[in-house]
């Protein structure tokens, strides 16, 4: 079996034709090992959601490869690929995309659902607890928070224990405290749990909880760094031309001490590391 729970291999996107052509992956190599969290960065347009859509089956490359797991998504018919998200992919969005008529359990158990699997209750009850939402399981998205919204979409995207949880600035439509919490919630799923995320992101802050960033610009891969802070990254995305950076300025996310939240584990001790 693979160590690796995605791999892309000369991976090139390009979208319309002639004059309307935009090439937004340039040959992407990258294999992130089980286990890991991955931030990937760039500025607008340097194709961060493209690399996320074709990484987890939601769109084709133009050509190269890319494997889940063990398995090559381009030799999988759309049912196929579909049947493998479900089993194989967790999605953490911007935007949450919960089902507003559901509660709290059954958002989180869908995706079982859908799939045709019925929840362990067990699992269920941890997943639940680990993101603080034991006493919310029959709220309706309507009635919890943002952040609260977002550890349901977290733990719905956890219960299916998935290769890879992909989440798309998962912190974007929080604030500054409630993204520190959700943050260390997926630092804590990759620590305490072994679970491999990807995360795209504008926030450098954001990315500092990850212990790889990789840089895009213009739909290449251009650099990475390892286990970097939050100054360093954003000095690096100010080079790729990503915003100015003003050190310590750049922060919109708070950052506790990013290794003490994970281990210490909790909501709250993230949270209240970050002084919020
Ligand atoms: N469906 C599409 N049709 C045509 N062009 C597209 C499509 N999706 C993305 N693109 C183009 O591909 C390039 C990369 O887009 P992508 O959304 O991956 O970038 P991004 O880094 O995620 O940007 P942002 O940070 O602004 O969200 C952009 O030039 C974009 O306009």
């Amino acid at each position: 079996m693979t160590t690796h729970a995605v791999r892309l291999n000369a991976v090139t996107k390009t979208y319309g034709r002639g004059t309307e052509q935009v090439h937004a992956l340039r040959g992407v190599t990258v294999a992130l090992p089980r286990g890991g969290f991955t931030a990937v960065m760039g500025p607008s347009g340097s194709g961060k959601s493209t690399f996320l859509h074709c990484a987890a089956g939601l769109d084709t490359p133009t050509s190269g490869t890319v494997h889940l797991g063990d398995t090559e998504l381009s030799r999988l018919d759309e049912t196929r690929l579909t049947e493998l998200r479900r089993a194989k992919a967790g999605f953490v969005f911007q935007a949450f995309n919960l089902v507003p008529a559901l509660d709290v359990t059954g958002n989180v158990t869908l995706p079982l659902r859908l799939a045709g699997l019925r929840p362990d209750r067990d699992w269920l009850r941890e997943v639940v607890a680990r993101v603080g939402l034991e006493d919310r399981t029959g709220h309706r998205p309507a009635q919890l928070s943002g952040g609260q919204q977002q550890r349901v979409a977290l733990a719905r995207a956890l219960v299916t224990r998935p290769e890879v949880v992909f989440a798309d600035e998962p912190t974007g439509a929080l604030d500054t405290c409630t993204a520190a919490e959700v943050l260390g919630l997926l630092r804590q799923a990759v620590d305490a749990m072994g679970q491999t995320v990807v995360m795209v992101t504008h926030d450098p802050v954001a990315a500092a909880y990850a212990d790889r960033v990789l840089f895009l610009a213009g739909g290449a891969l251009v650099d990475e760094a390892w286990s970097a802070g939050a100054d360093a990254i954003g000095r690096r995305m100010a080079d790729l031309g990503g915003y100015g950076h003003r050190p310590g300025t750049a922060r919109r996310t708070a950052v506790p001490g990013r290794r003490e939240s994970a281990v210490a584990g909790g909501v709250a001790s993230g949270a209240g590391a970050a002084g919020c």
